[in-house]
């Protein structure tokens, strides 16, 4: 196998981890000696072992003189576990291909210098596209300390997401509704607007398997119209936090806290999309998956303030004029300030279509 191949088969170990090892990135090792893989890993969970830890116990002995291909710069830091740079200079590897350089201020470069002091031959950038990508979520989260945030659109061929009278079950088909459950689980935490709670009563958990960590459910609701009675307050399938405004009473607030709801209340009357995402970062969500509604896509919109957009298509025509689309607020007045996209993969989910395109900032 070519280096390339090893780089490769380190990389899909670490996709394979994606949206277990939050809020840490995910990573992939892969030992080889004589070409002979003697040992490989992937990071499994925040606060286990190392992927490069994995891959060395595996090898044992034999590590001494072999060649380490891993998809993040290796740790020289003491976090919840001890640096991998350390390990790898004590184990007698004598070459390391790091992917991609660790995002991470504190330590970007730093584990790398460490190893060739040691006297180690590395080679950074092998398949770096592929590694940053795969990480993205984290380079995000670590470079902004806000969520890297997704919006998702689920639409009928002429753009509407229900029909005038607000009817919308379904308008995509179980296959990709399924798919949804796939992004919730890649994601810490699902938010949509008090509307969508109020008209679709939605559960918002991820229903892939069941020993999945359950994604937080977000609730922006500025006056608490949140009902009690409502599924996310009462199955306690999973934390349910809601974002209010200044002007929500204690008293009214304390109707929540005592079913065991987290309220987070801004020091402002509206909800400013960037204050509650700095407050997410703040309380460990490193992604966010916004469902809608159109308002609240509305407003991510507006402030900009997103990463990534999924969206579904089903080959249905609503119709109506009063008929609601997936982009509400207040929008544009000249085509030039639509905002340009980049089509990133577009494939076919059962019936529907399923496109994902990243915004074009700057
Ligand atoms: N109406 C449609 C959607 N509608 C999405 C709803 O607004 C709400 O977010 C979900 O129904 C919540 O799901 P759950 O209760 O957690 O299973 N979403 C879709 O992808 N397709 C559609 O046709
Ligand atoms: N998961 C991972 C790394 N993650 C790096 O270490 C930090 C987490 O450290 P800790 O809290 O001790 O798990 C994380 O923020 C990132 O900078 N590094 C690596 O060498 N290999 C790995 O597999
Ligand atoms: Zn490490």
């Amino acid at each position: 196998m070519s280096d390339l191949q090893f780089m490769e088969l380190a990389l899909t170990l670490a996709k394979e981890t994606v949206g277990q090892t939050s809020p840490n990135p995910v990573v992939g090792a892969v030992l080889v000696k004589n070409n002979q893989v003697i040992g490989l890993g992937a990071h499994l969970k925040a606060g286990e072992p190392h992927a490069e830890v994995h891959a060395i116990r595996m090898a044992g002995e034999k590590a001494k003189g072999a060649t380490l291909y891993v998809t993040l710069e290796p740790c020289h830091h003491f976090g919840r576990t001890p640096p991998c740079c350390d390990l790898i200079i004590q184990s007698g590897i004598q070459k390391v291909y790091v992917a991609t350089q660790d995002p991470n201020a504190l330590v970007s470069g730093k584990g790398i210098e460490k190893m060739k002091q040691a006297g180690i031959d590395v080679e950074v950038g092998l398949l770096e596209e592929e590694a940053r990508k795969l990480n993205q979520v984290f380079f995000h989260f670590i470079q902004t300390g806000l969520p890297y945030v997704t919006l998702k659109a689920a639409v009928s061929l002429d753009g509407k997401t229900a029909t005038y009278t607000g009817e919308s079950q379904w308008i995509t088909s179980r296959a990709s509704r399924q798919d949804v459950h796939h992004f919730r689980h890649t994601h810490d935490a699902i938010l949509v607007g008090v509307n969508t709670v109020i008209k679709d009563d939605p559960r918002l958990t991820v229903r892939v398997s069941d020993e999945v960590k359950p994604a937080v459910r977000v609730i922006l609701d500025t006056s608490l119209r949140t009902p009690l009675g409502a599924k996310i307050i009462q199955d306690h399938e999973a934390p349910t936090w809601i974002v209010v405004g200044s002007e929500v009473t204690s008293e009214w607030i304390r109707h929540f806290t005592d079913l065991g709801i987290k309220i987070i209340q801004m020091n402002s009357k509206h909800i400013p999309i960037q204050d509650m995402l700095s407050h997410l970062g703040e309380l460990g969500i490193t992604s966010l998956f916004v469902e809608g509604g159109a308002e609240v896509l509305g407003s991510f919109l507006k402030e900009r303030h997103f990463q990534r957009v999924i969206t579904y298509i089903a080959p249905k025509l609503i119709g109506g004029s009063g008929a609601p689309t997936s982009f509400a607020g207040d929008g544009i007045a000249n085509i030039d300030e639509a905002l340009s996209l980049e089509i990133e993969e577009v494939c076919q989910i059962g019936p529907d279509i399923r496109i994902v395109s990243i915004p074009k900032w700057g």
